[in-house]
């Protein structure tokens, strides 16, 4: 059985990774190893077996003996270790949750639902390094990827509509937490059926821009009752990285690019918006040619067994096509397919992902089955 060590398992991430794992049976196919940065010498989760002991994660002799690394741990601890691992001759198969490795040459952003021809074609070539995705565009291509397959997108734009969880636990809490201040500030108004909305509002607005550095600590402005138009580094030229992240890795996980290919170009803005773990997002496609409606509905659906087209009605649009419906689901819903105004080449889409499940820790659990089936 493969030895597989296992960093940043107990993170948020990791925890749903480790979930997923346990429900899929993972665990039966692997030796597993659990590593810490925090807690070396303390005891493993149950599901260690034979070594039951967390290893030093940045001890570079002990992450040698795994023939496999999973690491959910994020960027600075691939910065830190990877290169070093590598430096010393570790040859195994390093899978990895963090953006760091992604567009390196050597590396393969993982989705194999999407791009398995393209895992396979690197494993016959010796390839080493798998990254999962950005939680955006692996969440769009489950959901719509079809469409791709089928050489059918001139380009696309993509809104999005990004939860908090993608900044990590603490902004789930702080989002939570200014939820609960705002209510707190009016509650005796809301109590009182007969009181004034726009008092309820005027106070409301008064307490979320008095919001101290510490209540916004991680997203730095107020993020309950409000959005934030950018999210991740400013690229300098107009554009989020998160933005930036949309064609270049939609390209890559597609491999548009291999052998002299055309990048198809995949542009919009991204938006954090007050949900707690599902990213949601307007598509707009402009299609190499008319194709009805029905048809795409029907690639769709056929594509993969998660991706799910909801009815383009109010009814099942409420009922299925809601963060709160896909949370800790593994659908990817795709509804409000329609034709657009501008022309029959041009479609509408909305569709929704737990970035935590397709956005994060599955691509990675999928990737493992592929190395140890193999
Ligand atoms: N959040 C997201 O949406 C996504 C994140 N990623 C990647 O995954 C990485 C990890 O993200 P995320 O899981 O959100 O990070 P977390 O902060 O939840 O976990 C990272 C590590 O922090 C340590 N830690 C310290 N205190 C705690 C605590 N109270 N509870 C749990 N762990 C704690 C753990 O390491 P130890 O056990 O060694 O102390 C843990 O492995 C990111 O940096 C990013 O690269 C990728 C896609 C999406
Ligand atoms: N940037 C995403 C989270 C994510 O997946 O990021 P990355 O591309 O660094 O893995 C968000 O904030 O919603």
């Amino acid at each position: 059985m493969a030895l597989t060590g296992l960093v940043g398992w107990r993170g948020m991430v990791g925890s749903v990774l480790m979930d997923r794992m346990q429900a899929e049976g993972d665990f039966d196919l692997i030796e597993p190893l659990f590593f810490s940065t925090s807690n070396a010498g303390g005891k493993a989760p149950a599901m260690a077996k034979n070594e039951t002991t967390l290893q030093d994660a940045h001890d570079i002799e002990a992450l040698k003996r795994c023939d496999i690394i999973v690491t959910c741990q994020g960027g600075d601890y691939t910065s830190a270790v990877f290169p070093k691992l590598r430096a010393a001759g570790w040859n195994g198969h390093w899978i990895d949750a963090a953006s760091t490795l992604r567009m390196a040459d050597d590396a393969v952003i993982i989705l194999d639902p999407v791009n398995l021809p393209v895992i396979q074609d690197a494993l016959r070539r010796g390839g080493r390094n798998w990254i999962g995705g950005n939680c955006t565009v692996s969440c769009m291509l489950m959901g719509v990827g079809a469409l791709y397959k089928a050489g059918l997108v001139e380009w696309m734009s993509t809104m999005t509509y990004q939860a908090a969880s993608g900044g990590g636990a603490q902004h789930m809490r702080e989002l939570l937490t200014q939820y609960g201040t705002l209510n707190a500030e009016v509650r005796a108004l809301l109590d009182d059926p007969k009181s004034a909305i726009l008092e309820i509002d005027r106070q409301v607005i008064a307490r979320q821009r008095g919001l101290s550095a510490d209540e916004t600590a991680n997203f730095g402005v107020p993020l309950g009752g409000s959005l934030i138009p950018w999210i991740d580094k400013d690229l300098g030229n107009g554009m989020s990285k998160e933005e930036w992240k949309g064609m270049a890795e939609t390209n890559k996980i597609l491999g548009t690019t291999l052998g002299g290919g055309t990048a198809i170009p995949v542009d919009g803005f991204c938006v954090r918006v007050g949900a707690m773990r599902c990213h949601s997002q307007a598509l707009t496609f402009k299609l190499k040619r008319d194709v009805p409606v029905a048809d795409l509905e029907a690639m769709i659906a056929a594509d993969n067994p998660w991706a799910k087209v909801v009815p383009n009605t109010r009814e099942a649009t409420l009922a299925q096509l809601t963060p709160v419906a896909v949370t800790g689901t593994m659908d990817i819903p795709v509804g409000r397919i329609r034709k657009l105004a501008m022309g029959p080449e041009y479609v509408g889409a909305f569709t929704i992902g737990d970035q935590l499940l397709w956005g994060a820790a599955e691509p990675l659990r999928r990737m493992l089955r592929i190395l140890v089936e193999s």
